[in-house]
């Protein structure tokens, strides 16, 4: 048994549906589970309606009508058949945003968010299960909700793994028999039947959730590069692809923003032994990467690039020490205001961090810290971190820039820079 996971990326059009369709075919075989993504950029454009809409900028039904027209095209694309239920499908599913931006906001932002963002995945695998049963194969649309159960941490909701693991044992293997089940990646649902998210890109974590739950023989995830590099390329121009990575070092790439793959992903398949293998939907036969129990280290140093971090340094007023105390203070506020810090560096008078640069959160949180402390931040910064460095790959990558923080230990070093005004 193996789960397949297909993101935004590789679901961006109709040719990326069909490209889909042609790996599952390779592979139908063997029983297959397939978790989908949102299509394309569908999250963040849903996200960006869901803010006009909450913030009562007015542009949220043109938003809206974008995002229905874009989906019905690619749905144009893939059937000749106009009169083929999967339209009048989609667009009922459409209806539920329909019902809650009718009216003024009268719910929190966060739960508004996953009533409105989970649509992006709830249509694409409706899509996507509808074509692969036109093209012949046998797909059965799944709800995911009646299986990741969750707490009602909305945006960010916490997996129940024992409700989950018996749903999922219950049901799935008997289905997978005969069918190949088209699940959603990315979200979940309480025990009150409400949908939660699990976290932005969470759709590699579902998967990792469902191989864990069924004992599968594997996880494969199919991206847009070739397997995990040693950088992204969109930073970097020489890459070289990492064929095989132990679990610990998946870990802590993706702990230190590798965003290949969703950081909660690998711990589940390592208590399980399960092999993750990340390759190409653009060349299904590459040989992409292989994380799997290994005693190996990483073969070459690999670079991981944050941009639009800011650093926000802390000193309380009183010139007392930062000692537990403040300390838990400060992390119950960075918690309160779920401002994540990316990089951290304490002295005596001085706590620095490095987040991820949203306007209004970080204004929100200093303004709470600026009560019991004196707190500034500054932004327009990067955050640099390699793994297995050396000398001359910190070298690489400080050319015309100054750092600002840093912190080493014996595999990783860490530092926010920003480039040197000359
Ligand atoms: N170390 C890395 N190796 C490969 N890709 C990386 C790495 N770090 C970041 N990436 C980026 O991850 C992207 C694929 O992830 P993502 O866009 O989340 O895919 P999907 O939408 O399919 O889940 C690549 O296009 C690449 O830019
Ligand atoms: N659609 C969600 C979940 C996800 O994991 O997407 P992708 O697999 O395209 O990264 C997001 O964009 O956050």
């Amino acid at each position: 048994m193996h789960i397949f996971k297909f993101g935004g990326a590789s679901v961006k059009d109709a040719e990326g549906v069909k490209n889909v369709l042609q790996i599952i075919e390779q592979h139908k075989g063997e029983p297959l589970l397939v978790i989908i993504s949102a299509m394309g950029k569908t999250t963040n454009r849903l996200e960006e309606l869901l803010n006009a809409f909450f913030y009562r900028q007015e542009t949220h039904h043109q938003l809206f009508d974008e995002i229905k027209h874009f989906h019905f095209q690619i749905m144009d694309s893939l059937f000749e058949d106009k009169n083929h239920p999967v339209f009048d499908d989609v667009l009922n599913t459409f209806v539920e945003i329909d019902w809650i931006i009718e009216e003024d906001p009268q719910d929190p932002y966060d739960y508004l968010y996953d009533q409105i963002v989970s649509i992006g995945e709830m249509v694409s695998t409706k899509i996507v299960s509808a074509y692969l049963q036109y093209r012949g194969l046998n797909a059965q649309w799944i709800d995911v909700r009646n299986y990741i159960h969750t707490d009602n941490t909305y945006r960010d909701a916490k997996v129940d793994w024992v409700k989950t693991e018996a749903a999922i044992q219950k049901d799935i293997p008997s289905i997978m028999q005969n069918a190949i089940p088209v699940t959603q990646g990315f979200i979940g649902g309480t025990s009150e039947n409400f949908t939660t998210t699990l976290g932005r890109e969470g759709s590699d974590y579902t998967a990792a959730i469902f191989a864990a739950c069924l004992n599968a023989a594997g996880l494969t995830i199919w991206k847009d590069v070739p397997g995990i590099l040693n950088a992204d390329p969109k930073w970097f121009s020489s890459t070289e692809l990492i064929p095989e990575l132990s679990y610990l070092d998946a870990i802590e790439l993706s702990y230190y923003g590798a965003n290949v793959i969703h950081p909660k992903t690998i711990k589940p398949l390592e208590n399980k032994e399960i092999t993750l293998y990340v390759r190409s939907f653009i060349d299904a036969n590459g040989q992409g990467t292989r994380i799997h129990k290994t005693t190996e280290s990483l073969s070459v140093p690999s670079f991981i690039f944050k941009v639009n971090q800011a650093m926000v340094s802390i000193l309380p007023k009183d010139f007392s020490f930062i000692v537990e105390d403040n300390l838990s203070h400060i992390f119950k506020v960075f918690h309160k205001h779920k401002v994540k810090i990316n990089m951290m560096h304490n002295s005596a008078v001085n706590f620095s961090v490095s987040v991820d640069y949203d306007e209004k959160q970080v204004s929100k949180l200093v303004e709470e810290l600026q009560q019991d402390f004196s707190v500034s931040h500054l932004a327009d910064l990067e955050l640099v971190t390699i793994r297995y460095y050396n000398q001359q790959t910190i070298d690489r990558v400080l050319i015309d820039k100054e750092v600002l923080l840093e912190v080493k230990d014996s595999y990783t070093c860490q530092m926010l820079i920003r480039n040197k005004t000359s």
